[in-house]
């Protein structure tokens, strides 16, 4: 008989609870044992959900207080020492490592201030994982014993769990060194593959019978000690007897599926949702005693799957293997979509039936099980509704609107080139705004206070009126303007108050989106998003976010970054459609785009930030696919800039510091000014800083993190800017928004790094 599985659940909560727990334990509301019993609540919950929608093979160990990453570093004692100095509960240092930790001395507790670990994107995926970090004194060793205690837990409840542990080889290959330590990652497999020998015993003797082992950088191009590491790895951990289905997901195999071959490992799953491909490359190499998981239901998007299709993939399996060796499972955690449909009752009826969010996944999954197992006919009701969902969605108007594609076909090459080169375009816009060496700025947002979200609420459920919600944003607009003027900031912004989101703001205002009230995504930690879905060609009817910027201009005679979100990053952070080319989708919205920017020029505001910081993780896995890719990101952001004037100064950010790959095309969209974030990665953007040839603001502080640096540390991090960027070419600010920030933390930071730059300008007039 097939088999369905899951890979991993969501683990937020359906109404976010495990957000709602950690920050309460954070701050100090509730205590340690509160924390764990609301996750175990949760666990359980989520463990009978998937039961109760019929899936076979359940995941544990996929629960994370913080990140299933860093619950890796934690569990194999990849501790950095300077989180072991304080003493900390094993709970609390987990979070140091999670968020960095600064307190004062108090109660005969030493105080504490050490940052948190780099935190950086998985793979091409919104959500964000802490990077391991290793040593030259990293020992490894069974640090928790946390995959078996929630395997345990839930054989308690009667529910027999597969748990997932992240494979040694992706581990170490996403790990870093710590600066001082000329260790390389990779060479530590066969100390690592030793404590996973422990771990996978424990496992085995607690009674799995199975366990899910996640090696995602199979989807990438590896180099060749990587890939010749797999052999030796798997025949070590082959020696704790567990039953191993290697995971694999993301993308094709390619030539990467060589290594696989012979491998000792008891199944491997594919992602055939990306990569269709992978199932005959996969069948190829199998054993004929090995498993083969076809992950078939996407884990990340939300449209309901194809049953005629994907029938016919899993009946292709089994005609190579038979039914006893098929698995039919998602083609990944599913931990990238929201909980569940039920409570959207905002979205219309008609366009509802094309979603399938977690819960509705796992649903999916089991009726596509059995009718393989029973036959077509045992489902038929549910294979004739998705057939007609999925021709109703073919036929519907808004998936194909004239006018946007009209506009599309008269799109020409000039449209996407500013008048004027850099060079000379900067020194106008200096002549205009006049700005002093060094210029300071913020990437947009301000604290999204306790009562910004409350009253944002309120006016969503109609209990304050439009007007009265208006007035509240623009008294925080000029509070925040005020505030940037009396700290001393010189570009000032007007502080995102009235957005819920960079992205979901500007997808409630276009055509062609839909939103949930409740499809919360973990981005990280407790950080949620809810990202609009594209379900149309997109337009925008009118302006977006000029009231806001001209109210904030005419408040202060300082210059004002009018603030947008760039076309990849709307994209990326939505769900978009899986029936039109991206780079389609992506110059519907840079249209949109463009109209207001030159709306916002039209308004008086003359510097405009066009965020794109998901650029980046909208790479393609593999390099033979980086420059289609690139070329349409690249013309989609300078369709949406390249109208406006020589002394309009566009500016770009981008908060991740791999900057290296991606460099041309950062070059390529020529802004005038971008930011990067920088703080937390040991400044290794300097080598390429020196090459770029517009304005750049390295990050000097980290925003995801409660902790203020010191002046001095401002300073040095300036010096050390300055020895790589030209000096009329440095721009000071922070590594992203402030709006996960507090009020005091914001001003201690914002006030050394004003300080610190007010000293570097002395020193360098
Ligand atoms: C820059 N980043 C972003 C990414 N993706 C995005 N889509 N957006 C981003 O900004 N990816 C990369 C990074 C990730 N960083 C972050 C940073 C911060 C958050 C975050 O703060 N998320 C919030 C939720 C934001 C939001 O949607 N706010 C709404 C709803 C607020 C709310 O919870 N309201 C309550 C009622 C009020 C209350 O009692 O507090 C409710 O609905 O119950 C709003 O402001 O209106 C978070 O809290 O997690 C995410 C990613
Ligand atoms: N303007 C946005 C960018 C975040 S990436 C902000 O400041 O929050
Ligand atoms: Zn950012």
């Amino acid at each position: 008989m097939v088999q369905s599985a899951v890979l991993g659940f969501p683990r937020i909560g359906k109404n976010r609870e495990l957000k709602k727990a950690t920050e309460a334990y954070w701050s100090g509301k509730i205590s340690a044992d509160e924390l764990n019993t609301a996750a175990k609540n949760l666990r359980l919950e989520h463990w009978k959900l998937q039961k109760d929608q019929g899936v076979d093979i359940v995941p544990s160990n996929d629960f994370s207080f913080y990140d299933q990453i860093m619950d890796h570093s934690f569990t194999f004692n990849a501790i950095p020492e300077r989180y072991l100095k304080y003493d900390l509960t094993p709970l609390d240092t987990y979070f140091a490592m999670g968020r960095g930790m600064q307190r004062p001395a108090a109660d005969g507790k030493p105080a504490v201030d050490v940052p948190s670990q780099e935190m950086v994107k998985w793979f091409d995926s919104n959500y964000h994982f802490l990077r391991p970090e290793v040593s030259d004194k990293t020992e490894f060793k069974l640090n928790s014993t946390k995959a078996v205690d929630e395997f345990l837990e839930a054989k308690q409840a009667n529910i027999q769990t597969r748990p997932v542990l992240l494979g040694p080889v992706t581990f170490l290959y996403l790990a870093k060194a710590t600066k001082e330590s000329s260790v390389k990652p990779i060479d530590l497999l066969p100390k690592l593959a030793s404590a996973y020998v422990e771990l996978l015993k424990k496992l085995v003797e607690a009674g799995a019978e199975s366990v899910q082992i996640d090696e995602p950088i199979l989807a990438l191009d590896l180099p060749k000690e990587v890939l010749d590491s797999y052999k030796s790895t798997y025949e070590t951990l082959a020696q704790a007897g567990a039953k191993l289905i290697l995971t694999t997901y993301f993308g094709p195999l390619k030539q990467n599926i060589e290594i696989l071959k012979g491998l000792p490992v008891a199944g491997i799953h594919i992602d055939v949702c990306r990569a269709p491909e992978n199932l005959d490359d996969t069948l190829s190499i199998l054993s004929d005693k090995q498993v083969l998981s076809v992950g078939i239901v996407s884990g990340r998007n939300i449209w309901k799957t194809d049953f005629q299709k994907a029938v016919a993939v899993i009946e292709k399996a089994i005609a190579a293997v038979g039914s006893e060796r098929v698995i039919v499972a998602s083609s990944s955690s599913i931990l990238h979509i929201p909980h569940s449909l039920s409570g959207e009752d905002q979205l219309k009826p008609e366009i509802k039936r094309w979603f399938a969010f977690a819960v509705e996944k796992c649903a999916e999954l089991a009726i596509l099980t059995k009718a393989v197992n029973e036959g077509p006919a045992s489902v038929r009701k549910e294979l004739e509704a998705n057939a007609a969902d999925a021709k109703a969605r073919a036929e519907s108007p808004i998936t194909n609107v004239k006018a946007v594609r009209d506009r599309q076909a008269a799109v020409t090459p000039e449209m996407h080139t500013r008048a004027t080169p850099f060079e000379k375009r900067y020194s106008l816009q200096q002549e205009s705004l006049k700005l002093p060496q060094f210029p300071t700025t913020t990437i947009g947002s301000f604290p999204q206070t306790k009562e910004i979200r409350v009253t944002r609420n309120k006016f969503v459920k109609g209990l304050i009126s439009a007007e009265e919600y208006d007035a509240f944003i623009r008294n925080e607009i000029t509070d925040v303007v005020k505030f940037q003027e009396n700290i001393g900031l010189d570009v000032l912004v007007h502080g995102e108050p009235e957005r819920n989101d960079m992205v979901q703001y500007f997808g409630e205002k276009m055509e062609g989106f839909v939103f949930t009230v409740n499809g919360w995504v973990q981005s990280y930690g407790s950080r949620c998003v809810r990202p609009p879905i594209i379900v149309g060609d997109v337009s925008r009817p009118g302006p977006m976010t000029v009231k806001e910027s001209a109210f904030a201009q005419s408040v202060t005679s300082k210059p004002m970054k009018g603030m947008l979100t760039a076309p990849i990053t709307i994209l990326r952070w939505s769900f978009p459609r899986d029936d039109v080319e991206e780079s389609i989708q992506a110059q519907q919205i840079a249209l949109g785009l463009r109209d207001e920017v030159l709306d916002l020029e039209k308004a008086g505001v003359r510097v405009i930030q066009c965020d794109e910081p998901a650029l980046r993780e909208g790479l393609p896995l593999r390099r033979a696919d980086w420059a289609q890719y690139v070329d349409y990101a690249v013309k989609a952001f300078r369709l949406a800039t390249g109208g406006v004037k020589d002394d309009t100064q566009i500016h770009s950010h981008f908060c991740y510091s791999d900057f290296n790959d991606i460099f041309d095309a950062i070059q390529g969209l020529d802004a005038d000014v971008v930011s990067i974030e920088n703080s937390k990665s040991d400044m290794k953007l300097m080598s390429v800083l020196s090459n770029y040839k517009s304005c750049i603001g390295p990050g000097l502080f980290d925003i995801h993190s409660p902790r203020v640096p010191p002046v001095e540390e401002f300073k040095e991090r300036i010096d050390a800017l300055i020895k790589s960027v030209p000096k009329n070419r440095l721009w000071i600010n922070p590594d992203c928004g402030l709006k996960t920030r507090g009020w005091p933390e914001t001003t201690a930071d914002l006030e050394n790094m004003i300080v610190a730059t007010r000293i570097a300008r002395n020193e360098n007039a």
